[in-house]
């Protein structure tokens, strides 16, 4: 793999004390952190104590560097042989496997063994703690068994955070953390008697825990660090931390302990706080990295492209991180570039039913298994208990499955992996599926009170996008019942409701929207939201106009009269015919009948070709033989009644527009009149340009050769004929400027251009369009689109194709 402009020097940074690596999901975090090590260890790596670490989070993601490792090209493998080989030298370990060890010798020294308790056990303890403070604080009434499960939280966070004075605990701010469980109405003001009694409550809990020679996981993790504070082993010249925003503020001290800082040393943080997902963390929520002690102003790189997934897929997640103003707000939030790779949009279903569910995963599992190893195919849920019952229903029908363990994650066997979505953090599958998105699963409807709802949203919601993310192709999302209200939230645009079709997702229109309702007989009707939306779905995603499309649309079938909902009417040799029949049924009533219903239509007319049958659910698209096809063909332009295709031509050379016409068969019948002008051109010469491609592969060198379609333009609109182009337009980074995907750019190649052009550039053998700016050394590369950052290049690293010369716009 070739790593990107931005990702090499990274790597290759020199080494300056500490430094904060930030990026989006699938930015290639991880793999500049472990390309970094071999720099480190070429470069920097000179003294005889000199040692590198890189810290993972859990256990699943080492096992997962190594298995990404191990499946590397060679010139990789030599990377992670290396790496991974008894080298004393380097160290890939989990915060806890090394935090545990410091435990050990703590153990050692005091000569007492702790055990980790159980949840029943930290329960009793904090029942008896509770009862022990209330003594002194009679008024607080959040000293109830009651609140036992909130204020055992509270107590993991304060250990967490390591505040293990009163005073520390009385001036925290408790970012991120909700004030009480089951809507207590206080809020947990600094300085109170409310957080002197809880603090009191921890050091009780403790000491009941540890009478009984019991300890917990946070707990342990304070004796880890005191131990590697009295030890003072620095051990590591360099210390890369991947995951960092999930860290908790003792395990970020403890790091900082195992830290031998040196002229040549370093400490990189490896972050995405959009990433963050566990409540007790301290720098994924915000915090300042100086409340570790690092300044790191002017000390951090950032990386905003997502090699991981398709441009489709992070625009829905990106979605769902967009609607949270708190997520954006975040210091280090950065904004996903998008890369121009395109794929299928997500895919989302709702069922009735779990078994519906299952049902669906089974037959599209076997469907994939066409182009995929089970291997590569993923099942994520919020929670442990789905994954286990769909781990159930999928070995029972027969599809080899497993749940991936924490401890010893096996990605070899070609079984569909389970997993939840906390475990799926840093992994990746080229199909997931994520299931069970349903309402009070995720979110979890916790909290009566709405900031505390709000705050355990954000978490949710970015749980959600971790999931989302980790997906290379394909992403599946469905939920049962009620969905989750984070689905509505990704605009529909971004899904379809089947693979391999453009139909979008079932939603309900308000009657005020309703289409063509001078057709319409009873607006009230429950089909008739299903024939609404599919009205919709047959303009919009389709492309077919309203004028096309009859409602209840006589069928003749000898004696007896039929009515199909909808009919989609095309022309052809200038008579109207039913091209598309609809039966629509009311929502999740089910389809089988309206299928039957559509076959005996197709056969009574046998001018139409295919049929639609859906209940907003479900939907089946079958051709006039009866046979399942999985599309439905878009509206051409000779479905029209008229049949020159028409454009519009921007003329970027002289700042015109132009009203344009071809004939559909006859591409070189032009007519070019000036927008809005009534007067033909006199058109003296035309001049045919390859259409070659698409703005993403840019052009080819040997572009020369004969292309099968061109466009005729006017000579007078090129510079040099045998040096134009056209390209179809990919993506939608220049909408400002009025280039939409489907457009036509003409393009001059040229290696040069000057400001303000409009070039197809290529950066990292990827080509792009955007708008050119030179600025000294470097060239801003601007994108029409807000949604996009504009990108700075140093100008050997930015190679010119071509200036677009004008725009075909549909
Ligand atoms: N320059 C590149 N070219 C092609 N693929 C890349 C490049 N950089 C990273 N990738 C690929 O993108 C995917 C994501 O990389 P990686 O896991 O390192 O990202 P990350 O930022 O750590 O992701 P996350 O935070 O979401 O876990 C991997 O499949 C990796 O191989």
């Amino acid at each position: 793999m070739k790593l990107n402009v931005e990702q090499r020097r990274i790597v290759e940074l020199e080494p300056t004390g500490p430094m904060l690596i930030k990026g989006v999901a699938g930015s290639g975090k991880t793999t500049v952190a472990i390309r970094r090590i071999n720099f480190l260890k070429d470069h920097y790596s000179h003294e005889e104590d000199d040692r590198i670490l890189l810290v993972t989070y859990n256990k699943t993601l080492l096992q997962y560097i190594k298995h990404q490792y191990a499946r590397m090209a060679d010139a990789d493998q030599i990377t992670a042989e290396r790496l991974f080989s008894s080298d004393t030298e380097v160290e890939i370990l989990t915060i806890d496997s090394l935090m545990f060890k410091e435990f050990g010798r703590y153990q050692r020294r005091i000569g007492k063994k702790l055990e980790l308790a159980t949840i029943e056990q930290m329960h009793k303890a904090m029942i008896l703690a509770i009862h022990h403070v209330k003594k002194s604080y009679p008024d607080v009434k959040l000293l109830s068994p009651k609140y036992s499960k909130f204020l055992l939280d509270e107590v993991e966070w304060i250990l967490a955070c390591s505040m293990t004075d009163a005073e520390t605990y009385q001036s925290a701010d408790r970012i991120g953390r909700a004030s009480g469980d089951g809507g207590t109405p206080q809020k947990l003001m600094k300085n109170s008697s409310l957080r002197a009694a809880i603090f009191d409550v921890c050091l009780y809990f403790r000491e009941q825990l540890e009478k009984e020679g019991l300890t917990t996981y946070k707990q342990m993790n304070l004796y880890a660090l005191e131990e590697i504070r009295r030890s003072r082993k620095q051990a590591y010249t360099h210390i890369i931390i991947d995951e960092s925003q999930d860290l908790t503020r003792v395990q970020l001290q403890f790091l900082k302990e195992l830290y031998n800082e040196k002229a040549h040393s370093s400490l990189m943080f490896v972050a995405d706080n959009t990433q963050s997902i566990y409540p007790l963390s301290w720098l994924g929520k915000g915090r300042p990295y100086t409340s570790i002690g690092y300044d790191m102003s002017g000390k951090s790189r950032t990386l905003s492209k997502n090699y991981r997934t398709t441009t489709e897929i992070s625009t829905a997640a990106f979605h769902l991180i967009e609607a949270d103003e708190s997520i954006r707000a975040n210091v280090d939030f950065v904004k996903p570039a998008l890369i121009d790779r395109h794929g299928h949009p997500p895919i989302y279903r709702f069922f009735l039913t779990p078994q519906q569910q299952l049902q669906f995963l089974i037959d599209e599992i076997k469907m994939l298994q066409n182009d995929y190893a089970l291997s590569e195919i993923c099942v994520v849920a919020r929670e442990n208990r789905h994954i286990e019952s769909m781990a159930e229903g999928l070995v029972h029908a027969g599809i080899p499955s497993g749940i991936l363990q924490r401890n010893e994650p096996d990605f070899e066997s070609d079984k569909v992996k389970l997993v939840t979505m906390h475990s799926i953090k840093g992994l990746e599958f080229k199909v997931i599926f994520l299931i069970d998105l349903n309402s009070g699963l995720i979110p979890q409807d916790r909290y009566a009170d709405a900031d505390d709802q709000r705050t355990l949203d954000s978490d949710e919601r970015r749980l959600l996008y971790v999931g989302m993310t980790r997906a290379n192709e394909l992403l599946y999302m469905s939920s049962v019942k009620k969905p989750s209200k984070f689905i509505k939230e990704i605009d529909r645009r971004h899904m379809r409701m089947k693979k391999d079709a453009s139909l979008r997702p079932f939603e309900s229109i308000p009657m005020t929207d309703y289409r063509l309702t001078d057709q319409l007989v009873d607006l009230h009707s429950k089909e008739e939201v299903i024939r609404q939306w599919l009205v919709r779905e047959l303009q919009e995603t389709y492309g077919y106009p309203l004028e096309l499309l009859e409602l209840e649309f006589q069928v003749q079938q000898f004696s007896k009269k039929g009515y199909c909902d909808i009919a989609v009417m095309v022309y052809a040799g200038g008579d109207a015919r039913p091209y598309i029949i609809a039966e629509v049924k009311r929502f999740g009533s089910g389809i089988e009948e309206a299928v039957e219903q559509l076959k005996t239509y197709l056969e009574a007319d046998s001018r139409a070709f295919y049929g639609i049958a859906t209940d907003g659910l479900e939907v089946k698209i079958i051709d006039r033989n009866g046979e399942e096809v999985q599309d439905l063909p878009k509206c051409r332009a000779q479905f029209l009644p008229e049949t020159k295709s028409r454009r519009v031509y921007s003329n970027l050379k002289n700042g015109k527009l132009y009203d344009y016409a071809a004939e559909e068969d006859a591409a070189e019948h032009i007519e070019v009149k000036e927008a809005g002008q009534e007067v033909l051109l006199q058109i003296h010469e035309k001049v045919a340009v390859p259409l070659i491609g698409n703005v993403a592969a840019g052009i080819p060198a040997l572009a020369s050769e004969s292309f099968e379609t061109a466009y005729y333009l006017p000579r007078e609109w090129v510079l040099s004929p045998r040096e134009t182009f056209s390209l179809t337009v990919t993506g939608d980074s220049m909408i400002g400027a009025g280039i939409h995907k489907g457009d036509i750019v003409i393009v001059h190649q040229q290696n040069t251009a000057s400001n303000g052009d409009i070039v197809i550039a290529v950066i990292d053998d990827e080509a792009t369009m955007k708008k050119y700016m030179p600025m000294g050394n470097e060239i801003l590369l601007v994108s029409e689109n807000p949604e996009y950052e504009p990108i700075l290049m140093r100008s050997e690293d930015v190679h010119i194709n071509g200036r677009v010369i004008g725009v075909l716009k549909k």
